[in-house]
Formats: C-alpha cells, sequence, structure tokens
C-alpha cells in the first residue's frame, strides 16, 4: 500500500474503489487479447464495477495486471461519479459540476512545482536496450478491428518544449509497431503535435519522451484536460491538490515522472519517422477496419516499472467511458472556463454521454444576458466564435444554451430544451469555417471536408429569455400544482401503491 491518498497514488485510488463497493476483483486467468477488453466495455455499457485482472495470461516478471474502466460512471443512485470524485479528492457523492470546478480551481492560481525525488516505487524494476521485447508482454487488444495493440489508452505522454519552459501531459492512444517501438495520434491542435512541430522547426531529430501508466489519478485527469498552451500539467496539479507531486528523473533522459507510476516507458517521440496507425475502436463507437492512418513512432530505451504492475486500459467505444466521462467532461469544464474568462454569462457546462463528446450544453445567466440587451442569433454568434476558436471546442461540434430552470446534467432537461426551444436553422448559427474533428465519423467518414466546419450553436433559449425573462409555467408535477396538493399527492403516494419514490 503506498502512503499517498487516492488521488496521489494508483494503488491507493484502487484500494479506494473497493472501499466503495466499485471494484470487481478478478483473480481467474483472463486474456490480454479481447478478453480484458470484452469485460471492461460491458462495464462501460452497464456501468458496473471497475474490472481488476489479478492474473493475466502471459504476464511475468510483474508485467502485467491490468485494471479496466479507471474512469467510469456507476449505477449506484447519488454515486454515479464516484470513481472520478476519486480522481480528485471529492466525496463519493460528488457531482459532475463539483468535479469539474475542483479540475477548473487551480485556472488562477500560481503552480506549486513539483518534488524531485532519488528515487521511487517506479525504479522497482528495469528492462532496457535490447532486452525490450514489446511482443513478449501481455499487450492487450482492446477491439477486434483494432490495427495493432493499443497497450497504451490510458498512460500518460510527458514531453517539454524546446526551451523546457512548459512540461505537458496528455493521453493520446498508441500502438506497438516494433519490440521497442510505438505509434501514436497525435494531430492538430493537440499539443504532443504542437510540441513535436516546434523541435521540427528548430531542426531536431527525435524528442525527449515518456509515457508513465499508472499515475496519480489527479495527474490522468489533467493529462485528459485541454489546459492552455505553456500551462505546465505537474504544477497545475500541484496547485490543485495543494501539495507538490512526487516525480523522478527517467534514467535515460532529463524528463520526469511521477515517482509512483506503475510503469514507465523512456525514450524518444521520433520527429520523422512515422507507420501506420489504427484504425481503433473510437470514441463515437465506430471502428472503420482496415483504415489507417500516419502516426508518430516513439522508440523505447528503457522500461522501469512497480513489483507487480498495473496496467490501466480505457476499452473505448460507444457510452459511458473515460473518452466521455474525462475527454468530454474537462473539455467542457474548459470550455466554461474559456467564456467566462472572456466574461460571458456561462455558469455552467455539461457534456452528455448520449452526445459522446460532441456536445457540449451551456447554461446561460439569463439575467446577465437580459443586461447584454443581444439577441439570440448575435450571442449564439458570439458564443461560437469563441468557443469553436479555441482548443477545448476542437472536438465539439454542438453548444447548446440553455436557461437557469433546466438541469444540463440531466439528459431528459436537455433534450426538452432542445426539442421545444430551438426553431431548427432560424434558431441556430451555423461554423462551416472553423477547425472540425476528423474522428467524428460525419466528419472522417461523411460528405463534407473531415477537418473543416459541421459545427453550429443552437439556441435553445427563447426570444423572451433575452428580454423580459421566463414568461411560461411547466407542465410537470413540480410547478404545475400548488404546494399543498404536491404535499398530499406525496403523503398518499405509497399508501395508494404506487413505488417509492427516487430522491
Ligand atoms: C482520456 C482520453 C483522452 C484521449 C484519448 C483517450 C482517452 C482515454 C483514448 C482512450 C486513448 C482514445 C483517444 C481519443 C483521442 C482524441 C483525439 C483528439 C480529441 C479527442 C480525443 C485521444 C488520442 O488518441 N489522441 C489525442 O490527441 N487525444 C486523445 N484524447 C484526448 C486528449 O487527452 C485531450 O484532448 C487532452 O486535452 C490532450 O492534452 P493537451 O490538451 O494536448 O495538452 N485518445
Ligand atoms: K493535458
Amino acid at each position: 500500500n503506498d502512503p499517498e491518498p487516492a488521488h496521489l497514488s494508483f494503488r491507493s485510488f484502487i484500494n479506494a474503489l473497493r472501499d466503495d463497493g466499485d471494484l470487481a476483483d478478478i483473480e481467474a486467468p483472463i486474456d490480454p487479447n479481447l478478453q480484458a477488453a470484452a469485460i471492461t466495455r460491458l462495464v462501460c455499457e452497464t456501468d458496473d464495477k471497475a474490472p481488476f485482472f489479478h492474473n493475466i495470461i502471459g504476464a511475468k516478471d510483474g508485467l502485467w495486471r491490468i485494471l479496466g474502466a479507471p474512469g467510469g460512471i456507476r449505477k449506484t443512485p447519488g454515486h454515479q461519479y464516484s470513481r472520478l470524485a476519486r480522481h480528485v479528492a471529492l466525496p463519493p457523492t460528488a457531482s459532475l459540476h463539483e468535479i469539474m470546478d475542483k479540475m477548473l480551481s487551480a485556472t488562477h492560481i500560481p503552480p506549486i512545482e513539483p518534488e524531485i525525488l532519488a528515487t521511487g516505487p517506479c525504479k522497482e524494476n528495469s528492462i532496457e536496450g535490447d532486452d525490450i521485447d514489446l511482443w513478449s508482454l501481455p499487450l492487450p487488444q482492446i477491439h477486434q478491428s483494432d490495427g495493432g495493440k493499443y497497450v497504451q489508452t490510458f498512460g500518460v505522454h510527458i514531453l517539454q518544449n524546446l526551451d523546457g519552459s512548459w512540461t505537458n501531459w496528455s493521453i493520446s492512444r498508441a500502438m506497438v509497431s516494433d519490440k521497442n517501438k510505438l505509434v501514436s495520434l497525435a494531430a492538430n491542435p493537440q499539443h504532443i503535435r504542437l510540441i513535436h512541430d516546434q523541435w521540427a522547426k528548430e531542426g531536431k531529430k527525435e524528442i525527449p519522451w515518456a509515457l508513465a501508466f499508472g499515475v496519480p489519478p489527479t495527474a490522468a485527469m489533467a493529462a485528459s484536460m485541454p489546459l492552455p498552451e505553456g500551462v505546465s500539467d505537474p504544477g497545475y496539479v500541484g496547485a490543485m491538490s495543494g501539495e507538490a507531486m512526487k516525480m523522478v528523473k527517467c534514467d535515460t533522459n532529463d524528463i520526469l515522472v511521477p515517482a509512483n507510476s506503475e510503469i514507465v516507458f523512456e525514450g524518444t517521440l521520433s520527429i520523422e519517422e512515422t507507420a501506420k496507425e489504427g484504425p481503433f475502436g473510437e470514441m463515437h463507437g465506430y471502428t472503420f477496419p482496415g483504415k489507417s492512418i500516419i502516426g508518430n513512432v516513439h522508440k523505447i530505451n528503457k522500461i522501469t516499472y512497480r513489483n507487480n504492475a498495473i496496467l490501466p486500459i480505457s476499452s473505448c467505444g460507444r457510452m459511458t467511458d473515460e473518452t466521455h466521462t474525462m475527454l468530454g467532461v474537462l473539455a467542457a469544464a474548459r470550455i466554461r472556463q474559456v467564456c467566462q474568462d472572456a466574461g460571458l454569462p456561462i455558469i455552467q457546462a455539461s457534456c452528455p454521454w448520449f452526445a459522446h463528446a460532441t456536445w457540449t450544453v451551456l447554461k446561460v445567466d439569463t439575467t446577465k444576458l437580459r443586461a447584454l440587451k443581444t439577441s439570440g442569433k448575435e450571442f449564439a454568434k458570439k458564443v461560437g466564435d469563441l468557443v469553436f476558436n479555441v482548443k477545448p471546442g476542437f472536438a465539439m461540434h454542438r453548444l447548446i444554451l440553455v436557461g437557469e430552470d433546466i438541469d444540463i446534467y440531466n439528459d431528459k432537461d436537455v433534450l426538452w430544451a432542445f426539442t421545444t426551444r430551438c426553431r431548427p436553422n432560424l434558431d441556430e448559427v451555423f461554423f462551416e469555417e472553423v477547425l472540425g474533428f476528423r474522428l467524428i465519423p460525419f466528419m472522417g467518414h461523411g460528405n463534407g471536408d473531415p477537418i473543416k466546419g459541421g459545427k453550429v450553436v443552437s439556441d435553445a433559449l427563447l426570444p423572451v429569455e433575452y428580454t423580459t425573462g421566463q414568461n411560461w409555467e411547466t407542465c410537470n408535477f413540480k410547478n404545475a400544482y400548488p404546494k399543498s396538493v404536491q404535499d398530499q399527492v406525496l403523503k398518499d403516494w405509497e399508501s395508494f401503491g404506487f413505488a417509492k419514490l427516487q430522491e
């Protein structure tokens, strides 16, 4: 057991899940080829416990056990987001809004720089140089039609810009392409791409790089979040958790990795060497078999790892997995922050699972909105011009604007507002000149330019909300009857034979 709390140690995090009754300890021998990911996939589709595979077929010398669905949601009422809450030291009853607030909490406070230790648990074992043979490890096959073994679906890539003033953490998939090589996907505008191009412009041949698996959960959350360019993740996470991240230096380069990482791949990201990457079962729920693209090659010079190391995996696809609960939610959080920093009256943002991280719902403070004396067309254009031209908005193709009466974390509320308050076309502002997200099937496999346009702001605020405020009564139990009638109905409810009401 690690001395650090759950948000600062992957092993403490797993123990916390077990204490929450949110972990399935599986001792049976499990095949890393499809079986582990298939179990994880069904867990994601049924919101069940995180699977912890203790007996992976082919594991040797402590490489490796597997944890699936680290960022999944639960069906337990009131605890749906406890696995995410454990990532950021919030109580298991925390709401998505509280989790997003916590992840934004260091936006305007100074970083707490990491503490560099001489050594740490991630140094307990190592494999170096020619002894590295990834093919001999129990590599997971995540989906049957993936173009390769995606060993990397939840590790954190660590890179620095040229002068080392910026350390970037990010999660980006990578499959094994050789005994000591990975090939990853990192396209514009992702920071791995930006840093790669910076080094390339200076004529460099390769970039010092590390990939850390089983990092402190807050680090995994920050890695999944589109922080502003130049904001170093370690310092941001330090400020968020109120204490310096404990890091150690890689043996074969100067990259710092979390000291208690489960597994660390040390090496270089090649500037020139590319390889076929994909296909991969995507966050939107599709694999296009045989369709590969060109990815960047990472060369591994050393592997260090803990005793009985644990590899985390994300078996992504249709809702609900880490690409929705972390990637989508944290992009929405940053979109809220960007809007607020620009002085727009946006008070909450959400990323409903059913939209597979392609929609962000924005709750508007309509009192402040009315003070702007603006129109729906004008406001929707203003929001879209901002959000669709900043990195956090890159993967989102629809923004929906709603008023205070909508609970944007409740799908029924969102769809009720969208279907009844937003007149198709007239109440929508379309954006065809902005950067588009190729991975969405209607883009990459659709009718138009795969990386340009296809975005819309749907205004689900009625015109009256821009002028004098809501002028309707909602026809539901809570709003269409006097309190005295509601109280009587609730008092009699179960005695009339109806089921106990959920809170
Ligand atoms: C949490 C999480 C995030 C992911 C991904 C995954 C998981 C689990 C897997 C399962 C591996 C699937 C693919 C999905 C895939 C993807 C690609 C582009 C956009 C969204 C997803 C991609 C990826 O392969 N490439 C990429 O560039 N960004 C990804 N993100 C988003 C980034 O982690 C996020 O954008 C961060 O903010 C990056 O940091 P940065 O802002 O650049 O410092 N992966
Ligand atoms: K990041």
